[in-house]
């Protein structure tokens, strides 16, 4: 049996970090992953080659290999659909398969956290973590980070339509070019910044575990954890499945950190005893914590809204590419070595507070049509070049949860987002498309627009169709949420309230979303996960 110091949850995001930052402080870790490693065969080149993504998460056979497979309850307010809900299943977690797109949110974020009960998560708390974890290409200033394990840099040779989108969309949209929405201000337009450097992404697996591997850092990989052992009221280990179906204890002699994502902590807390008494006892469960594990479920979601532009330049033909792929793993250059979007917006809607409520997501291929919910890789409607963009809703006021289908660890959990069920996620959604149609109808090489396309340029017509066009942006949060009231799973230390040894940190834990993409917060709430835990040990 392996016995550590602590044992890790989930190599995700998050969970990297912490499990690194605590070995690095001389404690034995085991980080316990479900899915494989991100540097194996069949895989290697995939993950790691930026323009890779969406050949990895458009074509079934390959996404099968990395990903958890979930897809929502169908959705009550967006037609019954039932919606992709991926989710990283190998080290790194979905830092090894998502957009790269590097963004920390707006500091008005961490002061509502803090504001909400989460002490000590202030943007002035968080910023130290934020700056620790980060290798910024501008260098150390006041606000960002250099020498950190997540190599960060802005877009490079973007499209001629994304140059004329930048041109255009301040004027039209009321905000400036921004140099550096990590920086000083978030709201403007401008070059968007991804977690990848010389053509290789830099993923929390690749910077937290793979550059400068430690002794007292043992890694599991094929270990799916089934439950927490919890012993006279303390977290003492795990149990978990390996891939042959052995079941294996691990002991923890100080902690155990789930960190296992905003699906997998909440359901793994659950199985575990944690969570709320009428629905553990329902499926037979013994109640160890009756706590709200589950609910404040909630997410970003966009809309496309593509246009036909030779300027665009990029093809979505297979051969486009291979021969783009082939560059990139040779070369490390050429459009495959960095981004699908090259540029990012951060505007308020009317109903916005002092930080922008809709985020411009630009990319340089045309969207799928209507949705990607089937089980097929979706076509777009034309191969022709064109510009994307996508109004993203950030500040979401729907609210949904995960809950168990049963006792069996192996059952995926129930995952209900409750998309667009506040009226308001709607509204802010339609302001968000007309505002980015009036950009891209002035853009000089238009050929107009084909995604939804000219049968829904009426308001009626696009708010009739806006529920099944909606795609998640994957950045699901909050279901083991930090906080001081009833609403709380884990406190401001991020220890599940009424269990000793055991704490949560993952996206699961804030108590709402980031204004932006989710993955820099996540990491961030890994480190400063094994800041707290190492300053109280060494008071
Ligand atoms: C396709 C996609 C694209 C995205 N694009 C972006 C983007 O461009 N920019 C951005 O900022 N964010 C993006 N995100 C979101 C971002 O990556 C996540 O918010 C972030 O990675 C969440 O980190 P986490 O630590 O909470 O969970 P994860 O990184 O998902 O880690 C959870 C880990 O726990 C493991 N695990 C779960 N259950 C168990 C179990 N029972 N036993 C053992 N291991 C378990 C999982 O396999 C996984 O490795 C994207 C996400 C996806 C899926």
């Amino acid at each position: 049996m392996v016995t550590s110091d602590y044992v890790v949850v989930g190599a995700g995001s998050a969970g990297c970090a912490v499990a690194r930052r605590l070995a690095e402080s001389g404690a034995s870790v085991t980080l316990v992953e479900a899915g494989k490693r991100e540097d194996g065969r069949g895989v290697k080149s995939l993950v790691d080659i930026p323009g890779a993504v969406s050949v990895l998460l458009s074509t079934p056979q390959l996404k099968k290999l990395v990903d958890w497979g979930y897809k929502s309850v169908p959705q009550a307010a967006a037609l019954d659909r039932v919606i992709p809900m991926t989710r990283g299943k190998l080290v790194g977690g979905s830092s090894s398969v998502n957009g790269m797109l590097w963004v920390r949110g707006h500091r008005q974020d961490f002061d509502d956290w803090a504001a909400d009960g989460a002490t000590g998560w202030s943007y002035d708390d968080v910023l130290p973590s934020f700056k620790r974890l980060e290798d910024w290409e501008d260098g150390a200033t006041d606000l960002r980070g250099a020498g950190g394990p997540i190599k960060v840099r802005r877009q490079r040779n973007i499209t001629g339509a994304a140059e004329s989108f930048l041109a255009e969309a301040p004027g039209r949209l009321g905000v400036p070019v921004v140099d550096d929405y990590n920086g000083p201000e978030q709201e403007g337009v401008g070059l968007a910044q991804l977690s990848a450097d010389a053509g290789h992404r830099s993923s929390a697996a690749r910077g937290y575990l793979r550059e400068q591997p430690l002794d007292n850092l043992l890694i599991l990989t094929g270990a799916h954890v089934t439950r927490i052992l919890i012993e006279g009221g303390r977290a003492s280990g795990i149990e978990a499945r390996g891939v042959d179906g052995d079941l294996q204890t691990i002991r923890a002699s100080r902690e155990v950190i789930v960190a296992a994502g905003t699906f997998g902590s909440p359901q793994l807390l659950m199985l575990s005893g944690i969570g709320p008494a009428a629905h553990l006892r329902q499926h037979g469960i013994d109640v160890v914590a009756d706590l709200p594990v589950g609910d404040n479920l909630h997410d970003h979601l966009f809309v496309p809204i593509s246009n036909q532009m030779d300027s665009a330049v990029r093809r979505p033909t297979p051969a486009y590419f291979l021969r783009g792929l082939a560059r990139a793993r040779m070369r490390r250059d050429g459009w495959a070595s960095g981004s699908q979007f090259d540029l990012l917006g951060f505007v308020r809607s009317s109903q916005a507070g002092i930080a922008p409520d809709l985020q411009l997501h630009v990319l340089y291929w045309i969207y799928p049509f209507p949705n990607q919910d089937g089980a097929k890789a979706v076509r777009p409607p034309t191969t022709k070049p064109g510009l994307t963009v996508l109004p993203t809703l950030i500040r979401p006021e729907s609210r949904g949860t995960v809950r168990l289908a049963g006792s069996d660890p192996m059952l995926a959990p129930l995952i209900d987002p409750g998309y667009l069920t506040a009226a308001s996620d709607t509204d802010v959604l339609l302001e968000g498309i007309a505002r980015t149609r009036e950009v891209l109808t002035g853009l000089g090489d238009s050929t107009g627009e084909v995604v939804p396309g000219a049968d829904y340029a009426t308001p009626e017509a696009i708010r009739r169709i806006l529920p099944n066009i909606v795609h998640s942006v994957y950045h699901p949060v909050g279901t083991c949420r930090m906080g001081s009231d009833e609403r709380a799973v884990v406190d401001p230390q991020l220890r599940v309230l009424g269990v000793d040894g055991l704490r949560v940190a993952d996206a699961s834990v804030m108590p709402s979303i980031t204004g932006g993409n989710t993955n820099a917060p996540s990491i961030m709430i890994g480190e400063r996960c094994a800041e707290l835990m190492i300053e109280r040990r060494s008071l």
